[in-house]
């Protein structure tokens, strides 16, 4: 498996992605799997995963997130607010079929890479962040709204990781954003037990910062907070955000190749391929009771 030479693909940014140098062809542009709606007023870009029907990520929706990150760093637009398409489902996490049944080495090095690529640009990026999870968020929905600086959510949804119960392990870089939004013994709960949060829950335990009503409050609340950094040099508060990351920005970059295969290693044992085929089976037989 020639991991350098897709990550030399990748970008590995020499100073936490600001200077951007990721190019892409977009393969998916006839699908449009993600839509940005730049405010010029307000200088605010709402960013709409658009999927259909739950969010599934992709290596497509991975590759087309990067170049909307990359877009929205050069524009340097005020703040950007993640949100779905879908209905009453803001990402249903990593696309079960990239994972099973035994995916291609070459299919699955490449959706990995371009997942660690959205996870850094999402962590890092220069630019105030927010999740309205608009919908359901289980597993790599979490992890996209937990690397978002600030956490809106409607009420009576679900949220967290339940990677385990479905046969994964959270990688470090995924238990470190959890552990930046929600520190102790909670974030350790809630990656053991992969228990999925109701909104209220979610609200209580402070993995996500307000429940909101609907789009327009989580507009109102979202331009709130990206007002509380109208007074501080845009530079200033990037170097800050990321040096403040940059652990946890480290210990993925350092070890992209090594974090690839070893998730690759254990998607391919027979027994984590068992589980997840029984999970997404069971996924499908729902609909029929
Ligand atoms: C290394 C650690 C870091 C990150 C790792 C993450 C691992 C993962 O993300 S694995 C994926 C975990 N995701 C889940 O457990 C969520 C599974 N989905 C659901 O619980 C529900 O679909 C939903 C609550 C999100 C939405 O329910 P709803 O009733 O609205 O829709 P459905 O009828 O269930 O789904 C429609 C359609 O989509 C298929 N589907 C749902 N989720 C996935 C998925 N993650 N990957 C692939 N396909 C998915 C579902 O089977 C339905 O398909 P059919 O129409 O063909 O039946």
């Amino acid at each position: 498996m020639n991991f350098s030479r897709l990550i030399k693909n990748c970008s590995i940014p020499s100073r936490w992605l600001l200077a951007n140098n990721i190019r892409y062809q977009s393969s998916s542009a006839a699908q449009n799997l993600i839509q940005v709606d730049i405010n010029e007023e307000t200088g605010v870009s709402v960013v709409s995963l658009n999927r259909k029907p739950v969010n599934s990520l992709s290596l497509e929706l991975f590759k087309d997130f990067c170049g909307v990150m990359d877009d929205l760093e050069r524009e340097k637009v005020r703040g950007m607010v993640l949100k779905s398409s879908c209905d009453n489902v803001f990402s249903s996490g990593l696309d079960i079929t990239e994972l099973y049944p035994n995916p291609s080495e070459e299919r699955f090095e490449a959706f990995w890479l371009w997942f660690q690529e959205s996870w850094l640009k999402l962590y890092a990026s220069s630019f105030p962040t927010v999740a309205f999870v608009n919908g359901h968020a289980p597993a790599g929905g979490c992890v996209f709204a937990i690397s978002c600086e600030y956490r809106l959510m409607l009420p009576y949804y679900k949220i967290g990781l339940n990677e385990a119960p479905v046969g994964i392990v959270a990688t470090e870089w995924v238990m470190n954003s959890l552990r930046a939004v929600l520190p102790g013994k909670n974030a350790e709960r809630l990656l053991t037990s992969g228990r999925l949060l109701d909104t209220q829950e979610a609200f209580d335990i402070g993995l996500i910062d307000q429940i909101v009503n609907n789009e327009e409050e989580a507009m109102a609340r979202s331009e709130e907070f990206f007002a509380t950094f109208d007074n501080v040099p845009k530079l200033a508060r990037a170097l800050t955000k990321q040096v403040y990351r940059k652990n946890d920005l480290n210990q993925l970059i350092k070890n992209r190749s090594s974090d690839a295969k070893q998730f690759l290693n254990h998607i391919l044992r027979p027994e984590t391929q068992k589980i997840i085929g029984s999970y997404f089976k069971s996924l499908k037989d729902r609909k029929k009771d």
